[in-house]
This record gives structure tokens, C-alpha cells and sequence, in this order.
């Protein structure tokens, strides 16, 4: 595949969804194989014990070490089914074996903020691996020794709250498998969408042409391939200017017609 990735967490069945629609086709087609391991497996104990009291007190549970360890160490290994599952092991493809570590990613309040071009730079990479932490978060120890053995990328989906990182890393598996080549339906409708060239996207419309006394705006049935174009350059600019004006500071490139639309 030309990716594979793997998700540890206590909540397996949470990522389940991913299997469904277009990374679940992806998968089928084998373009992306994507393994999901219950850190529960990883321990031993009558209880399957994964979390215990903080050292230095405070609220809440942390996760132990040793479970996520074992876990991990099941995946550098190959666990992953990745390199088991090919049907060649063609040489050079595999993370171990030119050196290049696989990437860990742990979902985290305090991580870097994922955003449209951490997607991009995670799409082109052969193995991504996503630590769910949940409770209060993991023992330090497991970061620390994790990033002798991967690429390791604390990352947070935003500036809010969640309960764990499993809904988190299914945001970014969703946006990293969608760029991948060959896994969403129409490339073409990679280019214009928000957030690709630093704009939102312009409003559409599909039939019928008035709906419900709303009619679809009159440049959009001309033809006019030249003025739709102007036209949907147009609600970009001034939709980002709208909603998101952070972004359009970041923009360098505005034509004299891009400020003309501003104005
Ligand atoms: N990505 C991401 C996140 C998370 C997140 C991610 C992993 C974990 C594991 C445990 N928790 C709960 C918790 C722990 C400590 N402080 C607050 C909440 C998590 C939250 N919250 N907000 C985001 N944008």
C-alpha cells in the first residue's frame, strides 16, 4: 500500500467509522491499510489495568507506560500487518528497513496545531501511527522513549477540549487519506477547496435553477468560462475576507482584480 497506517487506543470500535466510504475503499483497493489495536491487548493483569493515580497527585487517571510500550513495540515490529499483509515485500519500502522511522502521532491539548499543509507533509509519508491517549493523557516516559523509535509529532486538531484522541486522529486520518493519490473520487476537486491556495471556496449551486423563488446567480449560466472564474475568485476573496480575514493577511499574491473584489 502506499500508506499504512495504525491506531492504538482503549476504544477500538470508536475508529470503525474510518472503514466506511472513501478510506474504506482505499483500503479494499489496497492503496491504504489501516490497523487498529486495543491497547487492552497489551496488558496482562486480571484487569486489563491501563491507567493508575498521578505521581505528585492531582486529578484524573494517567495512562502506564509499559502497555503503550508493548503496543508500540508490536507495530515497529510489524505488527502493523502492513509488511505482512504485502504481497512482495519489495525491498526499500520498508520504514525499518531504510531507516527512515515511522511517524507517531499523539494527539494532544498541547500539541502543534494540525492544519491543511501538516496534511500534506503526513500524506507523503509510508507510515503513520496515531497514539489515542485518553484519562488525563499518557505517562511522559512512553513520549520519551518513543521518539528514539519513530518521528514523533504531539499534534492538537484545535483550541478546545476534547475526552481522548481518537475522534482527533480520525480527523486527521480523514484529512491525510483524502490527498493521498487515487483515493478521492475526482482530484480535481482537491484544488479549488478551501484552505488548498489559502481561500475558502465560493458558493455552489447545482438544478434546478430557481428553487423555491431562489434563483442560481445568472454568471453561472452564461458560459462564460472567463467571468465565472472572475466571478468565483470573487466570493473567495470576499468570503475569506468575511469569515477569515487571519488567512487573507497571510496571502502575498493579490492581483489588482483581487483587491478591486476587496474593496
Ligand atoms: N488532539 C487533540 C485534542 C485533545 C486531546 C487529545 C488527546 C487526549 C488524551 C486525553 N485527553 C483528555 C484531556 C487531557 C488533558 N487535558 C484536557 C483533556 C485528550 C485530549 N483535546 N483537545 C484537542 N484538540
Amino acid at each position: 500500500p502506499q500508506m499504512s497506517i495504525d491506531v492504538v487506543s482503549i476504544f477500538p470500535e470508536y475508529l470503525a467509522g474510518l472503514q466506511l466510504s472513501l478510506i474504506g475503499k482505499a483500503v479494499d483497493r489496497g492503496q491504504l491499510s489501516l490497523n487498529v489495536h486495543d491497547l487492552r491487548d497489551f496488558t496482562f493483569d486480571r484487569h486489563n489495568t491501563v491507567d493508575d493515580s498521578p505521581y505528585g497527585g492531582g486529578a484524573g487517571m494517567v495512562m502506564k507506560a509499559e502497555p503503550w510500550a508493548l503496543a508500540l513495540e508490536h507495530i515497529l515490529g510489524g505488527g502493523s500487518g502492513a509488511e505482512e499483509g504485502d504481497s512482495l515485500p519489495s525491498a526499500g519500502t520498508d520504514d525499518a528497513a531504510v531507516g527512515s522511522k515511522p511517524t507517531l502521532i499523539v494527539p494532544s491539548p498541547a500539541g502543534q496545531v494540525f492544519d491543511q499543509r501538516i496534511a500534506e507533509d503526513l500524506a507523503g509519508r509510508d507510515h503513520l501511527v496515531f497514539a489515542c491517549g485518553r484519562y488525563e493523557g499518557i505517562d511522559q516516559r512512553v513520549i520519551d522513549w518513543a521518539g528514539e523509535h519513530f518521528e514523533l509529532l504531539p499534534m492538537s486538531i484545535g483550541d478546545y477540549v476534547l475526552n481522548g484522541g481518537e475522534v482527533a486522529s480520525m480527523v486527521m486520518i480523514e484529512a491525510v487519506s483524502r490527498l493521498i493519490p487515487g483515493v478521492i473520487g475526482n482530484p480535481e476537486s482537491l484544488t479549488e477547496e478551501s484552505h488548498e491556495d489559502g481561500l475558502l471556496e465560493y458558493p455552489i449551486y447545482t438544478k434546478p435553477a430557481n428553487w423555491r423563488g431562489r434563483e442560481v446567480p445568472e454568471i453561472l449560466l452564461s458560459g462564460n468560462h472567463a467571468a465565472i472564474a472572475r466571478w468565483r475568485r470573487d466570493r473567495r476573496l470576499e468570503r475569506t475576507a468575511e469569515v477569515r480575514p487571519d488567512l487573507l493577511e497571510k496571502l502575498d499574491d493579490l492581483s489588482k482584480d483581487d483587491r478591486a473584489a476587496l474593496e
